[in-house]
């Protein structure tokens, strides 16, 4: 079994982005800026909104934190999503996600000018990565494929099982997992909660992607000797014995899992570090205007 350290390999990309932004700096070139707004006090959204903003001074990226009360409308989202449509100085934005039930996430995603969607989550983005034309690929599935990529993975003719139809994961992996292009070329299965038989599919999977957001629910008895196994959850189960009266937990039962796997990713130090890597390089694609000019 090998671990696929995400750890390792996002301190790698970091470091790859802050040499390019060092060079584009001394060029007299733009610093590229992100904005996050965080909507409400979500312990996990606020760590993670933390973080991205951590690592955009880690790389030398400009950052702009908006916190938003949990009582905001969505109006009053709508109108700080416009000022940064219209902000000249930033390249990218996000507002991350959940946001609180009284505003609906899709009003929210299509009011993001596409341009500056670095989370790839507004339906232009998700068209023209559909039809593979170029686009912000969503931070997480960007995040799988750079693993499969420098841990040279192969995946043609292989069978991928995706278990999970969100739109931020499940859906885009498989669409990316099965097009004409490495990391890719498999035969791609979407399993959701109404699949018939989901184990019996599971160990057919020669990649398996775990995006259903359901603690080790993923155990040793759905998964084929040697296969790669792609934990994306990451649920906060409370532990007494932990200092922040919690532990992170993915969606695979890593102790019996790995064992029997050829590839695996641990949560946490997988997938979630790289998806900060993908938000970063879209945004550094955003201020080169390298996908849409
Ligand atoms: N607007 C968005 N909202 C959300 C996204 C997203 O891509 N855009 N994805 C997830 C959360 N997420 C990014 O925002 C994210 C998840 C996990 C990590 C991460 O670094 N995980 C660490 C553990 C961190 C911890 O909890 O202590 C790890 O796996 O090692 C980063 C980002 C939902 N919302």
């Amino acid at each position: 079994m090998q671990l696929l350290d995400g750890k390792k390999l996002s301190a790698e990309v970091k470091a790859e982005i802050k040499a390019e932004v060092d060079r584009i700096k001394a060029a007299g070139g733009k610093t590229p800026h992100l904005a996050a707004i965080l909507v409400g006090n979500n312990g996990a959204s606020e760590t993670y909104v933390a973080s991205k903003i951590k690592s955009c001074e880690e790389i030398g990226f400009k950052s702009t934190l908006i916190s938003l009360p949990d009582t905001t409308s969505e109006e009053e989202l709508l109108s700080h999503i416009q000022d940064l449509n219209f902000d000249e100085d930033v390249d990218g934005f996000i507002v991350q996600l959940p946001l609180p039930a009284h505003i609906s996430e899709n009003t929210i995603m299509e009011a993001v000018a596409p341009e500056k969607d670095v989370d790839g989550f507004h339906p232009i983005n998700v068209g023209r990565m559909c039809k593979g034309l170029p686009a912000y690929i969503s931070a997480t599935p960007y995040g799988i494929l750079e693993m499969l990529e420098r841990y040279k993975i192969q995946t043609a003719g292989k069978h991928c099982v995706v278990v999970g139809r969100s739109q931020i994961v499940g859906l885009p992996m498989s669409i990316l997992m099965q097009r004409n292009a490495y990391p890719g070329n498999c035969t791609v299965t979407i399993c959701h909660s109404r699949t018939h038989n989901l184990k019996e599919v599971c160990q057919s999977a020669d990649i398996l992607i775990a995006a259903l957001g359901r603690p080790e629910f993923i155990t040793a008895d759905y998964v084929k000797e040697g296969a790669v196994v792609i934990d994306v959850g990451i649920t906060r189960v409370p532990d007494a014995a932990k200092k922040s009266g919690f532990a992170i937990k993915g969606d695979v039962k890593f102790d019996e899992v790995a064992p029997k796997a050829g590839y695996i990713t641990p949560v946490p130090g997988g997938v979630g570090l790289m998806t900060i890597c993908g938000l970063l390089t879209n945004t550094l694609l955003s201020s080169k205007k390298a996908i849409f000019k």
